[in-house]
């Protein structure tokens, strides 16, 4: 049964884009309702980027059809903060008004940095570099965040503590959330659905049950993952022939 509030803040339809001779995209269909985290998987290749980069508005060179709310917000795995601006300006950049140094200032609170804001990109690790990215993309309260590999460079541990908080503030604000990523127990830990991308189309689509972050040991994650696996070997399968 469709519930009344599902109201679609990301939809593409039939979404084509091709390198020269080469369809990376072959027709891609999605839609995420608001509030929905969504993660889309596949490998290396697949065109996770090249899609998130459409939907973004980076890039419009392509076929089909967008629409997204304007107040949307990216980030990628590069945070590329700029090394002669404090963390505070960081945060800030683009913001216009006087209320930007208080809106920075919470959104450095949000993800636990509020001492931070007057260090240097350089003075912080890399856990750090990305909870900046992280308020950088919160400080407009964006209705719809699109995440590209955001965590796909630091140390598990740092990683999951990044997943807690990621799930924390985009539930809090109810935030409408696309994360790409080819590690499965992101997906999984992460998202309320999980698509499958591979030769240039979403091939499957997996459901998952509330609630998030979720614990990736459980009996019922596993299974999952089983699924996500099967779903993905199956297609090198089909990709091959
Ligand atoms: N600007 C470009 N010019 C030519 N080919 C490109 C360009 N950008 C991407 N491609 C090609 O399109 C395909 C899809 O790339 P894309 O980055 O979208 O994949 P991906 O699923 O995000 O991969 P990864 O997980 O490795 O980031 C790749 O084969 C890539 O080489």
């Amino acid at each position: 049964m469709t519930s009344s509030r599902a109201v679609p803040m990301i939809t593409a339809t039939r979404i084509r884009r091709s390198y020269g001779d080469r369809a990376v995209l072959a027709g891609v269909d999605l839609s995420v309702d608001r509030g929905e985290f969504v993660a889309v998987i596949g490998r290396s290749g697949a065109g996770k980027t090249t899609l998130l980069r459409i939907l973004a508005g980076l890039d419009d060179e392509f076929l089909g059809e967008v629409a997204i709310s304007p107040r949307l917000s990216v980030m990628f795995q590069d945070a590329r903060l700029l090394p002669w601006q404090r963390v505070a300006t960081n945060v800030t950049l683009g913001l216009r008004g006087g209320e930007a140094p208080a809106a920075g200032a919470r959104a450095l609170a949000e993800v636990g940095l509020a001492n931070r804001g007057r260090a240097w990109p350089r003075e912080l690790s890399g856990g750090e570099v990305q909870r900046v990215a992280l308020a950088r993309a919160l400080v407009r309260s964006p209705e719809v965040l699109l995440l590209d590999e955001p965590f796909g460079a630091l140390d598990a541990l740092t990683r999951s503590q990044m997943h807690t908080l990621l799930a924390d503030l985009v539930g809090r604000h109810a935030t409408t959330t696309l994360l790409v990523t080819h590690d499965l127990n992101e997906a999984l830990v992460l998202a309320d659905r999980v698509l499958t991308m591979n030769g240039g189309v979403v091939t499957h689509e997996l459901p998952v049950p509330a609630p998030r972050p979720r614990d990736r040991d459980t009996a019922q994650v596993a299974a999952l993952r089983a699924r996500l696996l099967t779903s993905l070997s199956t297609q090198v399968q089909e990709g091959s022939r």
